[in-house]
């Protein structure tokens, strides 16, 4: 062959052989021409049907990226839109994503172009990046190159981030169920960050401000009632401490009497003396207005004593309660004194009474001791039925309460049923204790387990009351001189004899000189060392006690000059006197 025509013949060879290789790269662009098939894979989808067209609505999206789908409802909405696109995209993603996908791309997968086109759209998907690629998909037309690029998003996009797509299941995104949209959905996700816009629910922080709860911190604040602790605080007792920490200042008055000791003693001694003048001057009223007014009136506006007033001086004496021999004692030294000076002076007179009667008076007494050696000081009562035993006994009680002395009484009246319960009502109203005996038991008895008791339990004081009894009366003066025995064997037991410290004889000043009577009858049966003048309130005839402690040689104790428990006055020889002759005697009308 000619040699020209061999290269002709090679070179039509060769062009053939391009002509063959180039031509399905030629066939290429009628694949795209097939596009219209992206509206059959929106058919599969039916239920994308809003989605569909939303997709129409986003037209412009494309171009504003991925930052213009701002909520979540919108890449919603997105998704069906990149549906039609991805029809040609999604085969791929199909292979590679899994089958979920396939059930969406089964359509776009047989119609679309081959798989070759679909590659080196995923080439290039590598360099690209996934929010471009679902934000371009709407527009194919606009750069067909893009939407090849979008299906290579996809890919990375689903696996990490976007498997939640619980998040889309709220809106509806159940409907939308294609495993596409699915993908493009998620994508939105990372749109979520503009949740954090949702900033505005922190806005809801204002609920925080119901922080105010906290508030309720108040509760804790009732823990006011923990404040009940003010209680302690209403220590206010505490504050009244200091209060009471400014009497501590007490020992100051204290100590102030003792400055002033002698003026303050002088002044308490003579103001002591003035109450005292008081009750005197009370309990002898009666007796003053008896035969005292009577020798008062007699010396009156008398300028002189004559032999007539000596007469009637001595009338008054004898008829008053002081006794015949007392009266004739008084009257002698007044006869002594107007016979020295011839010429009397009624006053002078009067005060020649006041001085003898007050030395029959005040006779030598000593005092008494309440705490003997050995003890207790144990007092027995004795007298008359109703001269005033048990309450001069219960106003006893008081006294030795008062000077805080252990006191116990003995109820030795069994005779008078009531005499037990009246001691009792005596012993409460003081506050001391007291010892009863059985009824009808036998009074000496009595008397012995009273003071035994007062010796066992450290009693500082024993009173024993004893039955009333008549003078007259020799079985029960007996009786009483058994008592007396058994008191003093109680006190004797164990160590030497010790007798009762005292026993007083009760009078009642209302008797008169029947009370001299008794005194002398009872000092035959029984020692007694003192005198107690009960009822002098009551009567004119006080001057009894001038005649019993000038007969008896006996000092009275005390005098009971009303039923009060302050009633009972311990015997005064001074103030007696200086209250029954006082000058200013008044002119009334006396009783005998
Ligand atoms: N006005 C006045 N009444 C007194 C005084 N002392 C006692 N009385 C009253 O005299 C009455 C008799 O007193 P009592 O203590 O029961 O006499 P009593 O000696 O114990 O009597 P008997 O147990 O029966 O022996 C009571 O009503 C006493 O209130 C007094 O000093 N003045």
């Amino acid at each position: 062959m000619d040699p020209i025509i061999y290269f002709v013949v090679i070179a039509v060879a060769v062009a053939a052989v391009l002509a063959v290789v180039l031509r399905p790269k030629k066939e290429l662009p009628p694949a795209k021409e097939a596009e219209p098939l992206p509206p059959k894979a929106r058919e599969p989808k039916p239920d994308a049907d809003a989605p569909a067209d939303d997709a129409k609505a986003e037209p412009d999206a494309p171009a504003d990226g991925a930052e213009a789908k701002p909520d979540a409802d919108a890449s919603e909405d997105q998704a069906p839109a990149k549906d039609a696109p991805e029809a040609e995209e999604d085969p791929a993603k199909a292979d590679e994503d899994g089958p979920d996908e396939d059930a969406a791309s089964d359509a776009p997968a047989e119609e679309g172009p081959s798989d070759d086109a679909a590659k080196p759209a995923d080439a290039d998907a590598d360099e690209a990046k996934a929010d471009e690629a679902g934000d371009e998909a709407p527009t194919e037309e606009a750069k067909p190159a893009e939407p090849e690029k979008k299906p290579a998003f996809p890919r990375f996009a689903p696996p990490p981030t976007f498997a939640p797509p619980p998040t889309f299941k709220k809106p509806g995104l159940g409907k939308l169920t294609p495993p596409s949209v699915a993908k493009p959905a998620k994508k939105p996700e990372p749109e979520k960050a503009p949740e954090p816009e949702k900033a505005p629910e922190p806005e809801k922080a204002p609920e925080p401000e119901k922080a105010p709860e906290p508030e309720k911190a108040p509760e804790p604040e009732k823990a006011p009632e923990p404040e009940k602790a003010p209680e302690p605080e209403q220590v206010p007792e505490p504050e009244e401490e200091p209060q009471a920490k400014s009497p501590t200042p007490v020992p100051m008055p204290v100590d102030k009497p003792k400055v002033p000791t002698r003026e303050e003693r002088e002044a308490a001694a003579l103001d002591a003396k003035k109450k005292q003048r008081e009750r005197y001057r009370a309990g002898l009223a009666k007796t003053k207005r008896g035969f005292i007014a009577k020798l008062a009136r007699l010396f009156k506006g008398k300028p002189k004593v004559s032999d007539d007033l000596k007469d009637d001086i001595e009338e008054v004496l004898f008829t008053a309660d002081i006794g015949a021999r007392t009266a004739e004692t008084l009257l002698e030294s007044v006869t002594s004194e107007l016979d020295k000076k011839e010429v009397a002076d009624p006053d002078a007179v009067w005060e020649v009474i006041r001085r003898k009667a007050l030395d029959i008076l005040d006779i030598d007494a000593p005092e008494i001791d309440y705490t003997p050696d050995p003890g207790p000081y144990v007092l027995l009562m004795i007298g008359v039925n109703g001269v005033g035993k048990t309450t001069t006994l219960g106003k006893l009680a008081a006294r030795h309460v008062e000077a805080g002395r252990k006191t116990l009484l003995v109820a030795g009246d069994t005779f008078r049923a009531a005499a037990g319960e009246q001691l009792e009502v005596w012993a409460r109203r003081v506050g001391c204790d007291i010892h009863l005996g059985k009824e009808n038991a036998d009074p000496s008895s009595v008397l012995f387990d009273g003071i035994t008791r007062g010796r066992d339990e450290g009693y500082d004081i024993v009173l024993c009351d004893t039955a009333g009894r008549l003078h007259t009366r020799k079985e029960l003066m007996a009786e009483l001189a058994k008592m007396g025995r058994a008191a003093t064997k109680a006190l004797s037991k164990g160590r030497d004899e010790v007798e009762p410290h005292d026993i007083f004889l009760v009078l009642d000043a209302t008797i008169g000189q029947n009370a001299l009577a008794q005194a002398q009858m009872f000092k035959e049966t029984m020692a007694f060392s003192g005198l107690v003048l009960t009822k002098l309130d009551g009567t004119a005839k006080g001057g009894v006690v001038l005649g019993v402690v000038d007969e008896l040689k006996i000092p009275i104790r005390y005098i009971g000059v009303g039923e009060a428990v302050d009633d009972l006055r311990r015997f005064d020889p001074e103030a007696y006197c200086e209250v029954l002759f006082e000058n200013e005697q008044d002119d009334e009308q006396g009783e005998n």
